[in-house]
C-alpha cells in the first residue's frame, strides 16, 4: 500500500474551459496516509469522481503532480499504478463463475494457485456468495454482480490502493450496511489504503477514519467525523455534515458584540476581537441552540416543532433568518420562548473560513 500525495492538482476538462477559468478542480493540494480509510464526501459536482479518477490514472491532471510515496504517477495508466478500482455498477465476467471471477484478478498477477482457492474461499464468505460460488455470473442480480466487483477489488493484497466510486448504489439498503462493516473490518485487518467516493453523509461517515468534504472543486477539510461536527473550518462543512446542518447567521461585529437582524449577541473574548470579511457569520450547531423564558435571550418566532423519536427538532425565526434547535424530547416549548447560543460552542467565519472559535 501507498501514500498517496496530491500535489497542487488542477483540472479543467478542455482548454477552453481552462481559459474560462472553469476548472472541475480548482487547487487540491493533499496527502492520503498510507493505510488510511478515507471517504471523498460531497455535492454532487463538486469534483469528487474527477479527483479519484486523477488518483486511479484513468485522468491526467491539467496542473501538477500525483505521486505514490516517492514516485511520481502523473502520467502512468492505471495498470502501471497498481491500484483496484470499484465502480458504481458491476464491472465482471459474465460467461465466468462467482469463483473464477473473484479469482481473476489474482490470477492475471501470477499469484502461486495454492494462495487463490483460500483466498477466494475468505472473499465469498465475506460478500455473502458462497453458496452460490459455481454459478455464472450471468444469472445473478444486480445486487449480487456488485457484490462480485467488491470481491474483485478487495480480493488482491499487493494493490498501491483500492478506489470506490459511489460503490454501494445499486445494493439494497439492509445489505449496504452489511457491506460496509465489512469494508471496514477488511481495513482493520489489512491496513489498507482506501479512498472511498460517497455524497452520503451516513456511509462516508461510519466507513471512513478521515472524510475529505469537497466543495466547488476544492477540498475545504479534512477531519475525523468529530473534528468536523465540532470543528467546521468551512461554512459548508457545517451545513453539511449533521442533520440539520449548522446554523450560519449573517452578522456584523462591533465592540465585543455581534448583531444578528437587529438583535445584539455578547461574544467570547476570542470571537469579539476576530476580523470581519466581506461577509461574516456566526456558526453554531442546533445541538447546542437552547430555549430560554422570554426576556432572557434572543427573541425568534417559533415557526415549527418536529418530534424525530427521542429529540425534537425546534425551527424558527430570527429576523429574517432561520435557526434550528434540537431539544430534548421531554422538554416543551412555549410559542414564546427566546434562544440562547452555548457561548463555548459559537464559530466564527470570514468570508465562509474559519476565523475564530470560543
Ligand atoms: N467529461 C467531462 N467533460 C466536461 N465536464 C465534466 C466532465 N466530467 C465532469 N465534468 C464537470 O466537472 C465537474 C465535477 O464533476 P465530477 O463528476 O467530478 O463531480 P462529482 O462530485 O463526482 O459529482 P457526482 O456526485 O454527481 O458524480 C462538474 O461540473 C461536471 O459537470
Amino acid at each position: 500500500m501507498a501514500r498517496i500525495r496530491l500535489d497542487h492538482i488542477r483540472h479543467a476538462y478542455s482548454p477552453e474551459l481552462a481559459k474560462a477559468n472553469n476548472y472541475a478542480l480548482r487547487e487540491v493540494d493533499t496527502a492520503f496516509e498510507d493505510g488510511g480509510a478515507y471517504a471523498l464526501l460531497g455535492p454532487s459536482g463538486c469534483g469528487k469522481t474527477t479527483l479519484l479518477n486523477i488518483i486511479s490514472g484513468l485522468l491526467t491532471p491539467s496542473e501538477g503532480h500525483v505521486r505514490f510515496d516517492d514516485r511520481d504517477v502523473t502520467m502512468l495508466t492505471p495498470e502501471a499504478r497498481n491500484i483496484a478500482q470499484v465502480f458504481q455498477f458491476p464491472v465482471i465476467y459474465d460467461t465466468m463463475t462467482v469463483r473464477e471471477n473473484l479469482g481473476f484478478p489474482l490470477k492475471n498477477r501470477k499469484v502461486p494457485k495454492a494462495e487463490i482457492g483460500p483466498r477466494v474461499d475468505d472473499m465469498l464468505r465475506r460478500i455473502g456468495l458462497a453458496a452460490k460460488a459455481d454459478r455464472k455470473a450471468r444469472g445473478l442480480t444486480a445486487d449480487e454482480k456488485q457484490k462480485i466487483s467488491l470481491g474483485r477489488g478487495l480480493v488482491r493484497s499487493d494493490v498501491n490502493a483500492i478506489l470506490f466510486d459511489e460503490p454501494l448504489t445499486v445494493i439494497d439498503p439492509h445489505m449496504k450496511w452489511q457491506l460496509r462493516s465489512e469494508l471496514k473490518q477488511l481495513h482493520r485487518e489489512f491496513q489498507m489504503t482506501m479512498v472511498y467516493v460517497t455524497h452520503d453523509q451516513t456511509e462516508a461517515l461510519t466507513f471512513a477514519d478521515k472524510v475529505v468534504v469537497m466543495y466547488a472543486g476544492e477540498v475545504v477539510q479534512i477531519g475525523t467525523p468529530e473534528e468536523l461536527f465540532e470543528r467546521p473550518q468551512h461554512t459548508f462543512v457545517g451545513y453539511f455534515i449533521g442533520s440539520p446542518g449548522m446554523n450560519v447567521l449573517p452578522c456584523k461585529l462591533d465592540g465585543g458584540e455581534a448583531t444578528i437582524s437587529g438583535e445584539r449577541i455578547k461574544l467570547p473574548a476570542a470571537i469579539g476581537r476576530a476580523k470581519s470579511g466581506k461577509t461574516t457569520e456566526l456558526g453554531i450547531r442546533p445541538e447546542f441552540v437552547s430555549l430560554v423564558p422570554r426576556g432572557q435571550g434572543i427573541p425568534v418566532k417559533v415557526e415549527k416543532v418536529e418530534d424525530i423519536g427521542s429529540e425534537k427538532i425546534v425551527r424558527a425565526r430570527l429576523g429574517e433568518h432561520r435557526v434550528s434547535a434540537i431539544l430534548h424530547e421531554d422538554q416543551s416549548v412555549p410559542a414564546d420562548a427566546d434562544i440562547a447560543f452555548a457561548e463555548e460552542r459559537l464559530n466564527l467565519y470570514a468570508d465562509s473560513w474559519l476565523v475564530a472559535r470560543a
